[in-house]
């Protein structure tokens, strides 16, 4: 079992100087809103991801009016102990060490400690833009397939490329060919790479997502998933070369993995427009579900679970389906946060494991 003993915070969000040990697998944080619940979770996925969940931007987890910020977490799994440090130092360089050894490359350090969030704003990969939803899928192959994240920075990268030619081209009137057509061959190999992996996992994950949501609702609501891609029908390299003027007009590249989105319907209509609030939050925990366990078989070890805020919409049989299923059948490490101490302490006490509440 994958599990995170202690981890000490210095100068990270609210938190000054702060740790904590975790005795038990099962952990509930508890206290009002704004005392640092969150904040807390957001740390764990930072040890875990080399960065926090709720901001890009590294400089906004320092504490306000403070320089620089230290995350140290001890975690064991199967192979030993795992001491994790991630720094800001107050001139924003960060660092990130492992066993005291500082990664050269961050990227090396995703999937070493699989991990989970869920959090109430992550309902937006169902209701929001489809990068929303890219994001989700890529978080969790990247996770289990090294191959596929160096394919990914790398597409990112040439698609930025691409779209400053276009711009130039704008801008100058002068059309270097040989220039696109080097980047669209590297291009085309990357973006299929990417799409033959988002096409695997779309295989193993929607049976899945359809499973834990027909468990926790008791029906399936007629849910479908569907992955779109441009790639479905056609091949990349003659995408981008019948788009080139369409691309020229717009000064962004039209075609391609990076407008890739995964739709969900209900009942064969749009599910973000007919879903209630309840089925949309019971749809996000059987993606979620559905990712950790994905997880777990290609990492051979459970991930960590942070649960952040999941009391809101759901009625109590779906959450005491989700508590058994997150605290008792699965045997992983999780974080759950509350603000009503009494409530989380009820649904542990209901399932008959060992608990550790944390009181902030
Ligand atoms: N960089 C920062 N520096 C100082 N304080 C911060 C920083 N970022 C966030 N905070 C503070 O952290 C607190 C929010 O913490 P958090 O979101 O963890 O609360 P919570 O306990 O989860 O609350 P809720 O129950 O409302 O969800 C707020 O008071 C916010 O002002």
């Amino acid at each position: 079992m994958l599990y995170l003993n202690k981890i000490s915070l210095f100068q990270f969000k609210n938190y000054t100087h702060n740790h904590w040990q975790f005795t038990e697998p099962v952990i509930g944080i508890c206290g009002p809103n704004g005392v640092g619940k969150t904040n807390l979770l957001d740390a764990i996925y930072f040890l875990c991801f080399t960065k926090g969940y709720f901001n890009r931007q590294d400089a906004n987890n320092v504490q306000q009016g403070k320089q620089g910020m230290r995350i140290e977490g001890s975690f064991l799994n199967n192979t030993g102990l795992m001491e994790v440090v991630g720094i800001l130092r107050e001139n924003n360089k960060k660092e990130f060490l492992l066993n005291t050894e500082p990664y050269k490359k961050f990227s090396e350090h995703i999937g070493r400690i699989p991990c989970v969030m869920i959090a109430p704003d992550d309902i937006s990969i169902i209701t929001g833009l489809s990068e929303e939803r890219r994001r989700f899928i890529d978080t969790i192959i990247s996770q289990y397939n090294q191959s596929y994240l160096e394919a990914l920075i790398q597409y990112n990268k040439l698609l930025q490329q691409r779209n400053s030619w276009l711009k130039q081209i704008a801008e100058h009137k002068v059309y270097d060919k040989d220039l696109l057509d080097a980047i669209n061959l590297q291009l085309v190999h990357f973006g299929e790479i990417i799409y033959k992996q988002r096409q695997l996992f779309m295989q193993e994950f929607t049976p899945m997502v359809i499973q834990y949501y027909t468990e926790i609702a008791n029906n399936n609501d007629g849910l479908k998933l569907q992955y779109e891609s441009h790639l479905h029908d056609n091949d990349f390299e003659s995408l981008l070369k019948s788009s080139v003027d369409k691309d020229l007009i717009l000064q962004r590249t039209q075609m391609g993995v990076h407008k890739d989105d995964l739709t969900f319907y209900m009942h064969d209509t749009a599910f973000k427009t007919r879903a209630s609030q309840g089925q949309r939050k019971t749809l996000l925990l059987a993606l979620k579900l559905a990712e950790f366990s994905i997880l777990k078989k290609e990492k051979a070890v459970a991930p960590i679970l942070l649960l952040d805020d999941i009391f809101e919409k759901l009625d109590e049989q779906r959450m005491e389906k989700l508590f058994y299923k997150v605290c008792v059948s699965e045997q992983c490490q999780v974080f759950i946060t509350d603000t009503h101490y009494n409530r989380l302490n009820e649904y542990l006490s209901k399932m008959r494991i060992s608990f550790q509440i944390i009181n902030l």
